[in-house]
């Protein structure tokens, strides 16, 4: 294959308890093509991003292609994102597995585990690249070195609520503020709310307040967003299940059917969208 249309979706990571291992994409999409060329790199970038990436081989896409053994040796990229960047909406994930499916492509391959463990070897974790992979809710894991995870259907009656500020905050930033251990008590509270969240999400939305309470990260990540702990607080006490989207700042929460989130609940400074679950994960196409 000389060239390849590439659609991948944003995700949001940890929804609450499942601190680095549960994952939901989201319809929101990142789309790019990627052309064969005899040598060198063309990169065009339009929409997030434009004018602060890299445009050279570090870019992270880039690098994500050339992960892949036998992709060619000369590339056009154009990239037209629509993902914001740095606000826990997985763009960094997202970028990776683009490049991984589109290197997949160009090498005359399809896609299998090995693109999993191509793509979280890039985040250190495999939450964010299995939603964006996969799409639907996504439980991650890693063995040693080997990046695993299943993929499981949410609950058709789901969809998503973003809140988005304008600020920006770094994943490595935040996880820098989580501390080494954790009180045995909020371990074991953990397990078992993030495996109500697996139940909550497929089969039981009723279930997501208690399943989506965080014992391991938030609180500790606060002086980095704390208008954004303000934002899940307001909407919990209106009954809706929030949480701090990825490593933040954007506050996520799911809603069931034609539910609306009040005025009353304070969200100023946070720009609402409401998104599908992505149910498909990233698409590949041919081009000519
Ligand atoms: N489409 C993209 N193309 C190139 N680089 C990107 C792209 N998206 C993200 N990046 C890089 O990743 C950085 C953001 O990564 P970071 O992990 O901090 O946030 P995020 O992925 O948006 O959020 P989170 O991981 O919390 O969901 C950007 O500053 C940029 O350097
Ligand atoms: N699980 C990750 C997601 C962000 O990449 C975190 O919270 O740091």
């Amino acid at each position: 294959m000389r060239a390849v249309h590439v659609r991948v979706p944003a995700s949001t990571a940890n929804l609450g308890s499942g601190f680095d291992a549960l994952g939901i994409a989201l319809g929101l999409y990142d789309e790019v093509t990627v052309e064969a060329a005899d040598a060198g790199l063309d990169i065009k970038v339009q929409g997030e991003g434009a004018g602060q990436v890299p445009l050279d081989e570090d870019h992270l896409l880039v690098r994500a292609i050339r992960s892949v053994e036998g992709t060619p040796d000369g590339l056009i990229v154009r990239c037209r994102n629509v993902i914001p960047h740095s606000r826990g909406l997985g763009s960094s994930a997202a970028a990776v597995v683009a490049g991984v499916a589109a290197g997949y492509a160009l090498a005359g391959r399809t896609l299998d585990d090995r693109a999993l463990q191509l793509a979280a070897e890039f985040e250190g974790h495999a939450d964010n690249a299995a939603a964006s992979l996969y799409g639907g809710l996504v439980l991650a894991w890693s063995e040693d070195k080997s990046y695993r995870a299943v993929r499981l259907e949410p609950h058709a009656d789901l969809h998503a609520m973003v809140f988005i500020p304008a600020t920006e905050s770094s994943t490595k930033t935040t996880r820098g503020l989580l501390p080494a251990q954790v009180p045995h008590v909020d371990a074991a509270f953990a397990a078992g709310r993030a495996a109500l969240a697996v139940h909550a999400v497929t089969t039981a939305p009723d279930l997501l307040m208690p399943a989506t309470e965080d014992r391991l990260h938030q609180g500790y990540r606060e002086p980095a967003w704390p208008d954004t702990i303000r934002g899940v607080e307001a909407l919990r006490a209106a009954g809706f299940p929030a949480t701090v989207s990825g490593a933040g700042p954007t506050v996520f929460t799911l809603v069931s059917g034609d539910r609306e989130v009040p005025p009353t609940v304070d969200l100023t400074g946070f720009a609402a969208h409401r998104l599908e679950i992505d149910r498909d994960g990233v698409q590949v196409r041919p081009i000519g």
